[in-house]
């Protein structure tokens, strides 16, 4: 049955359905680019459908997590909630006991008031005006129990960080999606190096590039207040970088997490890249010899943890209500198996230019990895890419037999 949805401020409100919550949003027709597009930063509160998929994997996250973990009715703070969409869908869909949603624009908070109403949540999602950080810093002085903080910003989460470690109290997960791909891929030095604390740079690799950096960043961040920090999963999708970082309180645990962090090394000349755990030693080109750049720190671990995504497989395959259950299961299934390698991927269509031949399919290559006994796979970064435990002169070698400019 079609809803009522009242007006906000004089502004009239549309339906949207996403996952299992029914939502009053800003009429999207009315926010369009010359190029009819919906700019959801124009309406007066932020909604982006497109976003959908980031929330569906998010909650196919704390749902198993949650189970993983043996956590009963999570706690999840979300301190950036715009319409309130993510926090009602915490409730709805991913078995949250309690959400508190913040927003500090006031529109935007009567508009989650409506949405919390309409989805009948209102007994498990809190609603509160203010600056994000306050809130948070309240909450860690409060010594609340927080299972997920959920950062969801305009542009970078980075002035978030803090209060949101400071409010988990070094346990359980901080989740954070970055959209300042400009900096993050390297487009922006100044911001890069201003927002993230690196040495900063440009590879080849931007969209790894920019979730190492980002996942980097969350470790040192928790590392300087003595907290391990594990990367339980990490992504690139549309236009934005995802990640979800575990907790876990102590110094040694932190000294340890601060061993997955590395430089990216990378010839531009021959299309490789490493990583250099000693920057004032970085070693030469593995192929040509020539000194490297370097961007970082960075993560140098895994992307995700296998256990926690065999869950949100098994999650994901029964939640037929989500918005975008193929592309979700999709993602998990391609990062499953990347999961175990940490290398950062090759670009066949690099190599294939140095050696001056066209490319062959990434496919092929990877097909050809596995019968000569290394680990390969495709990547989500990129369509062009490989990632393979196989050394710089293997890939080299594969490449140039699998070019159709030397079939036959
Ligand atoms: C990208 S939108 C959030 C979208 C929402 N998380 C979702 O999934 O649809 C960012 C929101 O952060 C709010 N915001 C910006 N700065 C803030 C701050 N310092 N404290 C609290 N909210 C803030 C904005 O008003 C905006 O609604």
């Amino acid at each position: 049955m079609a809803m009522d949805c009242p007006a906000l401020d004089g502004e009239p409100l549309v339906e949207a359905r996403e996952g299992l919550a029914r939502l009053c949003v800003p009429d999207p027709k009315r926010y369009l680019r010359p190029d009819g597009v919906y700019e959801p930063a124009w309406a007066p509160v932020f909604y982006n459908p497109r976003m959908a998929f980031n929330r569906d994997v998010a909650v196919v996250f704390l749902r198993a997590w949650a189970k993983l973990r043996g956590v009963d009715e999570p706690v999840v703070v979300e301190p950036l909630a715009g319409s309130g969409v993510r926090a009602v869908r915490y409730a709805l869909e991913a078995g949250a006991g309690r959400v508190y949603a913040v927003d500090i624009d006031p529109v935007a908070v009567r508009l989650a008031e409506i949405n919390i109403e309409v989805n009948k949540v209102a007994d498990r999602v809190y609603l509160a005006q203010g600056d994000a950080n306050a809130f948070l810093h309240t909450l860690r002085s409060k010594k609340a129990r927080v299972h997920l903080v959920d950062l969801d910003p305009f542009g970078s989460p980075a002035p978030f960080i803090e209060a949101s470690l400071a409010a988990l109290r070094g346990r359980g997960v901080l989740a954070a999606t970055a959209t300042d791909t400009a900096p993050l891929t390297g487009t922006h030095p100044a911001a890069l190096r201003r927002r993230y604390d690196v040495v900063p740079g440009r590879s080849f690799l931007e969209k790894e590039q920019a979730v190492r950096i980002l996942a980097g960043y969350i470790i040192r961040r928790a590392a300087s207040r003595e907290y391990g920090a594990k990367v339980l999963l990490a992504y690139y999708a549309d236009y934005y970088v995802r990640v979800y970082v575990e907790l876990v309180p102590g110094a040694r645990r932190a000294d340890k997490s601060l061993e997955s962090l590395a430089y990216l090394a990378f010839c531009p000349k021959c299309g490789i890249a490493w990583y250099a755990s000693k920057p004032w030693r970085p070693g030469g080109c593995p192929r040509c010899g020539s000194q490297p750049q370097l961007i970082g720190p960075v993560y140098a671990g895994p992307l995700c943890d296998e256990k926690l995504v065999d869950e949100m497989i098994r999650v994901a395959s029964e939640a037929s209500w989500l918005s975008n259950q193929a592309r979700t299961l999709e993602l998990l299934r391609q990062l499953r198996e990347e999961c175990g390698l940490v290398n950062p991927h090759y670009r066949v269509d690099k190599v294939a230019s140095v050696l001056k031949v066209n490319m062959p399919s990434p496919r092929l290559v990877v097909e050809e990895l596995r019968r000569l006994g290394y680990r390969a796979t495709l990547t989500h970064f990129d369509k062009r890419g490989v990632r393979s435990d196989a050394p710089p002169d293997v890939i080299y070698n594969v490449v140039w037999r699998l070019s159709p400019s030397n079939a036959g």
